[in-house]
């Protein structure tokens, strides 16, 4: 799990922990015996830290619940054995370096970084805080502020941002490995005092209470209902005391985390998330044994809400789309809609005008179905009306290849009587996206009775492709989304009738959490 490489003096420990590289117990335990090796060998002069692949994403997630992430050596224990070695420890970062793996590169004394390697501390978003002396190293390496940024809101930064903050020494294009062997031959012998994180002072530390009030304001915006990003803030602020006192401060924080019922649940949707794309069937299909078809051009009937944002969804992952209605007013009603949006985006800087033309010039449009002789996929997002769709899905059947999947954007209507009136039901199946279609993660694809394992398969690469998380449904009035939806609709209905007003009900339901309460939501439907 960690291999341990002579070269001229250096000694390279590599974390080969498939497929992330996490900090599993037999990987620290093996670090571990590394860094004991090179310390007591009298040949090597320096030690290179590097993962194979990637450098390090952090702890082994599955360990938080198994309780083993407390089993000694921790990586609190490697942090401070990197550190306090009397041979110079050099990270070489390439891929990700998060969370534990950002925690031991930053207890390096050097940092070498390719330059489309990335670092972040994610573990806000599982629950925690970067407990191994993260809280504390990263303020001392970077300031105040920049921690109070980065560590509260878990965003990820490329290589020459980490340059600029300080935490990375030297980016380079080349094999960071290398490099990073090279320079640890070339600073062999130098005194370390300075390049101990820990000893060093927190710049910014005379606007602390200004900069903490400022992190706490946008921490309650942007993650509300969370608990862990208030933990993160004050054990930040711990670093600005002794580094053991604040270390203490960090374990008290993060004790409070560890034992929070917010801690399993945003782990659980971890793992959840990444289960729910590798479907299988009853039949014992999935993708071990069934490939999906990738879909190479896509048509969208309706150019309402759904249509356009479901067009928006395919268009961004580089889809080109046909989007078709029946009336060319409503058509480019449609189209204006969509050209609004990417200009928001672009005015917003999340793309620049050349991605935003690139992006349009792969959409078409059409009235009436009649050129939809060459389509990969077609999803159908009018309005719910059985009658309505049975009568496209008619006409779609007698007009599309006998390959093309039709797919409907339904979030109740029964998939199978959808798909009886075609003569390829098992190419049939339910696409349920939510509102705002280009934004939301969450993919039901609803498999009828006679929709095939290939489709199946097909919907879930697709899904994947255009950034959604699909799972795999049943087809049942509300599927499951809906289902969950409808009691808490009840519910919010209830308040109402005992004297709420909708948008108290609304800033309740967003102050724990929700990015909407359940009335906005439904104007919105
Ligand atoms: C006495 C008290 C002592 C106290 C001691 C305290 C010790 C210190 C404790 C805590 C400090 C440190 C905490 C942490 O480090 S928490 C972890 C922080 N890191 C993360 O959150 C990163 C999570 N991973 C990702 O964001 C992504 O996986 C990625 C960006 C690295 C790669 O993305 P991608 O290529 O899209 O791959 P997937 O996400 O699909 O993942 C592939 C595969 O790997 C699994 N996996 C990913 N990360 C982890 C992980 N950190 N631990 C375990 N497993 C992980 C993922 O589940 C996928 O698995 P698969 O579905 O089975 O294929």
């Amino acid at each position: 799990m960690v291999d341990y490489i002579t070269r001229d003096g250096v000694a390279l420990l590599q974390v080969n922990n498939p497929p992330v590289n996490a900090l599993s117990h037999n990987v620290r335990a093996e670090i571990k015996n590394g860094l004991d090796e090179a310390g007591q060998d009298k040949q090597i002069k320096a030690i290179v830290i590097s993962g194979k692949r990637s450098f390090i994403a952090g702890a082994d997630i599955t360990e938080f619940k198994s309780g083993s992430y407390s089993e000694w050596p921790t990586i609190i224990d490697l942090c401070d054995l990197i550190e306090s070695s009397g041979k110079p420890v050099v990270a070489a970062i390439k891929g990700f370096a998060l969370g534990g793996g950002h925690e031991i590169a930053i207890s390096c004394h050097y940092r070498i970084a390719h330059e489309k390697s990335k670092f972040g501390f994610p573990e806000v978003d599982i629950g925690i805080l970067p407990a191994a002396g993260g809280t504390q190293r990263f303020p001392r390496l970077v300031g105040l502020e920049a921690a109070l940024d980065l560590i509260p809101s878990g965003r990820h930064i490329g290589a020459a941002q980490a340059f600029k903050l300080g935490i990375v020494d030297k980016v380079v294009r080349g094999d960071a490995v290398e490099e990073a062997v090279k320079f640890a031959k070339s600073i062999a012998g130098e005194p370390l005092v300075d390049r101990r994180t820990s000893q060093r002072p927190v710049m910014g530390a005379e606007n602390a209470v200004s900069l903490r009030d400022a992190a706490v304001k946008l921490a309650m915006k942007k993650k509300k209902g969370m608990i862990a990003p208030i933990h993160c803030i004050k054990a930040v602020m711990g670093s600005l005391l002794p580094f053991e006192q604040g270390m203490e401060i960090e374990a008290s924080e993060g004790f409070m985390l560890f034992t929070s019922g917010q801690m399993g649940a945003l782990q659980y949707a971890f793992f959840a998330q990444r289960a729910a794309p590798k479907w299988s069937l009853p039949c014992g299909a999935s993708f071990k044994t069934v490939k999906g078809r990738p879909i190479r051009n896509a048509a969208v009937i309706g150019a309402g809400t759904m249509g356009t944002g479901i067009a928006m969804a395919m268009l961004n992952a580089g889809i080109p789309v046909t989007l078709v209605e029946q009336d060319r007013k409503f058509l480019d009603k449609g189209v204006s809609l969509l050209k609004l949006l990417y200009a928001g985006s672009v005015s917003l800087r999340k793309i620049t005008q050349d991605q935003c033309d690139a992006i349009l010039s792969k959409l078409n449009t059409a009235v009436g179905y009649k050129s939809l002789t060459n389509v990969d996929l077609v999803i159908e997002a009018v309005y719910e009306n059985m009658a309505l769709k049975k009568q496209i899905f008619a006409e779609l059947d007698r007009i599309c290849p006998p390959e093309t999947f039709l797919w409907t954007n339904t979030s109740a209507l029964d998939i199978d009587e959808i798909a009886s009136a075609t003569r390829r039901p098992d190419k049939v199946l339910g696409t349920h996206f939510f509102v705002p279609a280009y934004h939301m993660k969450l993919l039901e694809n609803v498999r009828g009775k006679l929709t095939s394992a290939e489709t199946v398969a097909s919907a879930q690469m697709f899904g994947t492709r255009i950034g959604k998380i699909p799972v795999v449904v049943g087809n049942c009035h509300g599927f499951v989304g809906n289902r969950m939806l409808h009691k808490y609709a009840h519910e919010s209905d209830f308040l109402i009738e005992e004297g709420c007003w909708p948008e108290d009900v609304d800033m309740v339901a967003e102050n724990f959490g929700l990015p909407l309460g359940p009335f906005k939501v439904r104007d919105l439907s």
